[in-house]
């Protein structure tokens, strides 16, 4: 049953852009709480039974039953990237489609803005999935008869919006994911990479509050999958939309992403920012998952810091801030004649590094060791 992990492979890893910061006072733009599927012919019958505290494969022997998704809760900040991240079979397609109801939970509730989604019917439901949230999938869902300039237009042109205001929009959006001149090409005139521009500017074409990506770049080229991926934060940064993306790739998920779900039989293993997966993983699995990650580029100051042993330790040095990442600190750091102050986004001292605390991640990186697995 054991499946191999992903091991790291990508050395470049672009976490150098700006995280979303997460507000507290503002409301989720997505709430999960307590969310189950069950497959199965009594799966009902079985919430709230000891049942449901089996593993996978003892309810499965027992019943025939399948857990897709096993009570997943969690909430994603209006404008944050969240990614959701497991090997295949981990839950993740089934919980994104949990999510938007094209599957129905077996317990539990989602709220989108604030709207609960679990408690609608049919009609509302599709008004939702019309206006509120929008998908990219692996796969482009594109259609072969329509040209890309009505390919993005479509979700308009379900709405009801007319022609003129719904073909300017669709060219802001061919325009905005560098489209240009392709308006009138067919679909299967275009290469993956391409395909895929058009399912994201249709997908942004109307605007909605969460954008969902199931493994969208799955099936590209690995040069053509880093160029949308870049393309995914540039577009980010331009419309700050709140996005939930799914990926088995880990090198995908840190790239992405503000905070990462990894899960596993479907249930949530961990969340946190990139940072915090790496730099205090929640259990040997996700640690052997990611032990092959670069924690330089990764970890940020706040991982490597430490106590100052006095008050003016680091005075005459240049201040970083405590989300500066270790690779991109280790410049000024090295260059400086003793230890670097690190600073909060307040401005306060909250500890210092020197060139030994820098090298020591960079040393452990290159020999392969980990850092607390007692490997000196
Ligand atoms: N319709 C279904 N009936 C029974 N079992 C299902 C059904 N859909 C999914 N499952 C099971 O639920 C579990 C989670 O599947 P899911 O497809 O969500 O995983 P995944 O992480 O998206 O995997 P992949 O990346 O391979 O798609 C798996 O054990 C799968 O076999």
């Amino acid at each position: 049953m054991a499946q191999p992990l992903r091991r790291w492979t990508v050395t470049d890893l672009a976490v150098d852009r700006a995280r979303t910061p997460q507000s507290e006072a503002s409301s989720s733009a997505l709430s999960v709480r307590g969310l189950w599927k069950v497959f199965g012919p009594n799966a009902e019958k079985l919430v709230g039974t000891p049942d449901l505290e089996l593993s996978r494969q003892e309810l499965q022997a027992k019943s025939g039953h399948v857990i897709g998704v096993r009570d997943v809760s969690f909430d994603v900040a209006p404008g944050e990237v969240f990614v959701v991240m497991g090997l295949s079979g981990s839950g993740k397609s089934t919980l994104v489609r949990l999510v938007t109801r094209l599957i129905e939970p077996t317990a539990g509730t989602v709220l989108l803005g604030g709207d609960d989604l679990t408690a609608m019917g049919e009609e509302q439901l599709r008004e939702i999935r019309r206006r509120k949230v929008s998908m990219v999938f692996q796969h482009f869902g594109l259609l072969p008869h329509r040209k890309v300039i009505d390919n993005i237009a479509f979700g308009l042109e379900v709405r009801g919006e007319d022609k003129g205001p719904r073909r300017h929009r669709a060219q802001e959006m061919v325009d905005l994911v560098g489209l240009s001149g392709y308006e009138q090409n067919y679909p299967d005139q275009l290469s993956g990479g391409m395909q895929q521009r058009v399912g994201l500017a249709r997908a942004l074409a109307g605007d909605p509050a969460v954008l969902m990506f199931d493994e969208p770049f799955s099936a590209l080229d690995p040069l053509i999958r880093r160029d949308m991926q870049k393309e995914v934060i540039r577009l980010h940064h331009e419309v700050g939309k709140t996005m939930v993306f799914i990926t088995h790739d880990l090198d995908e998920a840190l790239k992405l992403g503000d905070r990462i779900l990894i899960m596993r039989d479907g249930a949530i293993v961990q969340v946190g920012a990139p940072d915090e997966i790496i730099g205090a993983p929640a259990d040997e699995y996700v640690r052997d998952f990611t032990a092959e990650v670069p924690k330089s580029h990764v970890l940020t100051l706040k991982w490597v810091m430490r106590e100052p042993g006095s008050a003016d330790e680091g005075a005459g040095a240049p201040a970083l801030p405590d989300t500066t990442v270790v690779r991109e600190a280790a410049r000024a750091v090295l260059a400086a004649d003793g230890p670097v102050r690190v600073v909060d986004s307040s401005g306060t001292v909250v500890g210092v590094v020197d060139d030994e605390d820098i090298l020591r991640v960079v040393v452990v990186e290159q020999h392969g060791d980990r850092p607390g697995s007692g490997a000196s």
